[in-house]
């Protein structure tokens, strides 16, 4: 049964725990997405929302916030692929691949989103990625409102990109790799343990505030500059890593003034425009410098 929550607080579908009020949110079940998607124009889909930000004013259109899918639920082994439902979350996915013995998902523990959103922003880390295993996926494309597939060769990949556009990813198929679950688990483990000993966990984030420059670290940047423990309203830099904000009680737009100071200190001090990697949704007044092109 899909539900449609009018005025609905925002603050509520993502990590960091910001935002305005939402006009519309449609709250379904995976299985009511093809049907639902054949009906609205002018949507958002949203994963976990650990990559995104709403601005604090309304938010007037739609958006489809779909229930996590379990492992159980939405993932298959269907002939030589691994099948998996769009809102299955990273870490379900490679906790289950650990007890069945397939690796390549060790890496996706500590990522905090869903498939569909994961492969859209082509998430990863140390050293992988999803578009490693991938072998192709299933989606609804906007514009033609069909359905189909596309074939991982057919789409561009690269550092926190794909050149997926206008569409909604429902389901993705993997190549399966076997090797011994105790190795798969004990990897697993330790890349979760790396995580965690370098990054915020616990408390509300949105990752990675900027994309890394190319043959350096934002974190290292901003740290350098001093950014560790800053605070503005009631948001701050994170103590452990310059390149995360947690909220502490405060709002989107204490967020932005950060981002923008920190864009705008390393610009000055090193020539270097950091990207940002968390997206912006809704009307903002003030907006950093979104990419390179806009200059
Ligand atoms: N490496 C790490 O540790 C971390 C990585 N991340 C990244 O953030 C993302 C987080 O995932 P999640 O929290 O689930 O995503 P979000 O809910 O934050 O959504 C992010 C964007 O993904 C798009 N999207 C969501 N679902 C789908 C879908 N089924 N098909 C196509 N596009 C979709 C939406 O684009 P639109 O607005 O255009 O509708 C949305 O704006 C991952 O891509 C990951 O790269 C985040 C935090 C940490
Ligand atoms: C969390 C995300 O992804 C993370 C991913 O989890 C990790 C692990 O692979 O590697 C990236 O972080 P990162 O580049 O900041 O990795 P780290 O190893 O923590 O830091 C890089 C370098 O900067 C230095 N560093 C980092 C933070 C800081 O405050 N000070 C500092 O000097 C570190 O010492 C290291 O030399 C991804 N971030 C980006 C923007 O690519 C995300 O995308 O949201």
């Amino acid at each position: 049964m899909i539900r449609i929550l009018r005025n609905f607080q925002l603050k509520n579908l993502t990590t960091f725990g910001t935002g305005g009020i939402g006009r519309s949110v449609y709250l379904l079940k995976s299985s009511d997405l093809p049907v639902i998607l054949g009906e609205i124009d002018d949507f958002v889909i949203l994963g976990n929302g650990s990559n995104v930000i709403f601005s604090d004013d309304y938010f007037s259109k739609n958006i489809l916030y779909v229930i996590p899918l379990s492992s159980s639920e939405g993932i298959n082994i269907v002939s030589d692929c691994l099948e998996v439902d769009a809102n299955v979350s990273s870490s379900a996915l490679s906790w289950w691949c650990a007890r069945k013995g397939i690796s390549g998902f060790e890496f996706a523990a500590g990522i905090p989103g869903r498939i569909g959103a994961c492969i859209f922003g082509n998430a990863g880390c140390f050293g992988s990625d999803f578009s490693k295993n991938l072998k192709r996926i299933f989606v609804f494309d906007c514009a033609s409102k069909t359905f189909g597939e596309i074939d991982s060769g057919d789409i561009q990949f690269s550092y926190r990109k794909s050149s997926i556009k206008d569409k909604v990813i429902l389901k993705a198929y993997f190549e399966i790799n076997f090797d011994k679950s105790e190795n798969i688990f004990a990897k697993t483990l330790e890349l979760l343990n790396k995580k965690k000993s370098s990054q915020p966990h616990g408390i509300k984030t949105f990752g990675s505030v900027f994309k890394n420059p190319p043959d350096n670290w934002a974190g290292k940047l901003l740290d350098s500059l001093g950014f560790r423990g800053y605070k503005f309203g009631g948001v701050r830099v994170s103590e452990k890593h310059a390149n995360f904000l947690e909220n502490i009680g405060g709002s989107t737009s204490d967020a932005v003034k950060i981002i923008k100071l920190m864009q705008d200190r390393v610009l000055e001090s090193y020539n270097i425009l950091l990207e940002p990697e968390v997206r912006f949704l809704g009307e903002f007044k003030e907006l950093p410098i979104l990419s390179g092109d806009e200059l």
